[in-house]
Parts: structure tokens; C-alpha cells; sequence
């Protein structure tokens, strides 16, 4: 998957979707993030869990902060400076497996 920039257009696209389950632009727009919200930390840690082997198989790796039931993330690809497709991969990826619980 491409490391390159995405374009406004296609950023404000990728957007659309994602804002709607709670990530937001930080960092004028070059990263993505979200506070993502558990019943406790066995849920938190699990979720943890499952994301860090998508990471590891995209090789795409998330800043996060854990405290007991919430793991806040933040997204960007340092390579390319900004958000890229990969960006956008793995935050539906892990919007998927918060949902399937
Ligand atoms: C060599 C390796 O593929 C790169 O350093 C990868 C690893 N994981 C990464 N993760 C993130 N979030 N951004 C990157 O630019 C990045 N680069």
C-alpha cells in the first residue's frame, strides 16, 4: 500500500468516513486521531492486542497512549510526513475490531 502524501481531496473523502466513528485531523492535518473508549483494561489491552498484529503484518505502526480502559491513537506515516492510504487502512482496521467487541 502507497506511502505517498493523499491528496486534500482524497483526505477529505477518507474523512467523511472515518469522523463519523470518531477520528478527527490533528497536527494541521497530518495525523489522525481518535479516543478510543473500553468497558475496562482486559477489553483496552485486548483491542491493543489484535491492532498491533495489523500493524505488524502492514508494517504501519500507531502512537498510542493506554490508561486502564482508553487507548488514544494517533496515525501518520513519518516517512511521508502526513497521512497516506495506509493511514486510512489501519484506522478502519481498527474501527473493525473495536466493533466486533
Ligand atoms: C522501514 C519501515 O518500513 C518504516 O520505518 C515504517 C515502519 N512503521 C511505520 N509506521 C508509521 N506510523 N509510519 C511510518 O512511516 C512507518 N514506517
Amino acid at each position: 500500500m502507497s506511502r505517498q502524501l493523499l491528496d486534500a481531496v482524497m483526505l477529505q473523502e477518507a474523512m467523511v468516513a472515518l469522523s463519523s466513528n470518531g477520528w478527527k485531523l490533528v497536527q494541521e492535518d497530518k495525523a489522525i486521531y481518535k479516543a478510543f473508549v473500553f468497558k475496562d483494561f482486559s477489553e483496552a489491552f485486548g483491542f491493543m492486542s489484535r491492532a498491533a498484529l495489523d500493524a505488524h503484518q502492514l508494517d504501519h505502526h500507531p502512537e498510542w497512549f493506554n490508561v486502564y480502559n482508553k487507548v488514544n491513537v494517533t496515525l501518520n506515516t513519518h516517512d511521508a510526513g502526513g497521512i497516506t492510504a495506509l493511514d486510512i487502512e489501519l484506522a478502519n482496521r481498527m474501527d473493525a475490531i473495536q466493533q466486533k467487541g
